[in-house]
């Protein structure tokens, strides 16, 4: 496909998406029906199409409209791209630019553009929480998120891993947040198909979530619940980071945990699998990833961004509370309770664990933060111990 003809597809794709159809469905459906766009056109349509997603608002702003052609109008106007280039009307191509188009591309770009790329009703409780830090994270996530792996450190060394990453042709270089992570340059999208991935050196996950689980005083026999293992990225983390602890895997819905068999597996890790509500009960440690709004991912999953509402951050408080009262009965007397969201926002994290620790009388002995101003996703985790 020609440069022009992916742009004409990520426009058909985001006419879909802001008319309500989730992004991974358009993207899907649109390739089912054009079976001759090979991998590369795929990867280069969904790039568009995040991009523009990630800056939905300023790009909005910037291509004069909410449709398709607009929001790619203005993804060209905010990379100095002539539009005239790519909306010829040739084959494929999207069709020349109308009247009203151009007199939207003739007008002065609005002010405070990057603010545009929050929801207007986060603006206020984001600019409190973030501070200073407020115009760099805003930058940040409008741009693609880098690419990290945590190594593997039951199995090797973060220098060995680079090295057998290399042989793949994957650049990888350490990242000052945590020990285990390696952030990825050039052959970052061939990572599943190198051997690194496929011989469990490596896994992928973000560095802040690596710090955060590194933050976790482990030691051998500890037995540790992780309540909301999902996928098990944090299970896996903590099996690599003290191979001799005892690790449960449990989740509300089995289902999430599928995989997780095959990824310990992969990393010749052990994690049990607890059955939905039969966690087990007396451990050292019990982890809840709770489910949050994902805030600090946005920039993986641009679209949550826009969908998320005031009564549903609302429902998703209220949830990480009833899991934090029904996971701290699983821990042993002595032991600690680590809550941990990959959330930007107050009421998800500081103000959850200020309000768990008034409720339940627990100590909250320590808290930190995580934002893309460090290079990862936004996250947070604390520690409560229950008062002696
Ligand atoms: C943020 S995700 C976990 C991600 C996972 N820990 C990882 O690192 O890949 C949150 C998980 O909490 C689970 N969950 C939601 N409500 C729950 C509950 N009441 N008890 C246990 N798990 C729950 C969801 O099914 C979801 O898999």
């Amino acid at each position: 496909m020609t440069p022009a003809a992916r742009i004409a597809a990520a426009i058909e794709i985001l006419d879909r998406i802001t008319t309500g159809e989730p992004s991974e469905k358009a993207l899907t459906n649109w390739a089912r029906a054009h079976r001759f766009a090979g991998s590369k056109d795929r990867a280069a349509i969904r790039d568009h199409v995040f991009d523009v997603l990630r800056c939905r608002g300023s790009f909005a702003a910037l291509g004069g409209g909410q449709g398709g052609r607009a929001l790619i109008l203005g993804l060209l106007r905010a990379q100095g791209v002539d539009p005239e280039t790519i909306f010829t009307g040739e084959r494929f191509a999207p069709e020349p630019l109308g009247p009203d188009e151009r007199a939207a591309l003739d007008k002065p770009a609005p002010p405070d553009l990057a603010r545009r790329d929050w929801p207007e009703w986060l603006l206020a409780p984001l600019t409190q929480r973030l501070g200073s830090e407020f115009d760099t994270v805003t930058e940040a996530m409008r741009a693609r998120a880098p690419v990290f792996v945590r190594v593997n450190i039951a199995r090797t060394t973060p220098d060995a891993a680079i090295a057998v990453l290399a042989e793949d042709g994957i650049q990888a270089e350490a990242h000052p947040l945590s020990p285990s992570a390696l952030q990825l340059g050039e052959g970052a999208r061939r990572i599943q198909q190198s051997r690194a991935y496929q011989e469990g050196f490596v896994e992928l996950q973000d560095v802040s979530s690596q710090a955060a689980v590194g933050q976790i005083p482990l030691a051998p026999g500890m037995r540790i619940l992780d309540y909301c293992a999902g996928g098990g990225g944090k299970a896996l983390a903590l099996v690599a980071a003290c191979p001799d602890c005892e690790i449960c895997a449990h989740d509300i819905d089995a289902g999430r945990m599928r995989d997780l068999p095959l990824r310990a597996d992969r990393a010749g890790a052990r994690v049990s699998i607890c059955a939905p509500g039969k966690p087990g009960a007396g451990y050292d440690f019990v982890l809840v990833d709770a489910p949050c709004s994902g805030s600090g991912t946005w920039r993986r999953t641009p679209e949550a961004k826009w969908r998320l509402t005031p009564e549903r951050l609302g429902d998703l408080v209220a949830l990480q509370a009833r899991i934090l009262d029904e996971a701290s009965a699983l821990v042993a007397p002595g032991g600690r309770l680590v809550y941990m969201t990959c959330s930007l926002l107050a009421d998800e994290n500081d103000a959850q664990a200020a309000a768990f620790a008034g409720r339940t009388g627990w100590d909250l002995v320590s808290q930190r933060s995580y934002s893309p101003a460090t290079g990862g996703d936004g996250f947070f985790v604390a520690q409560f111990e229950r008062k002696a």
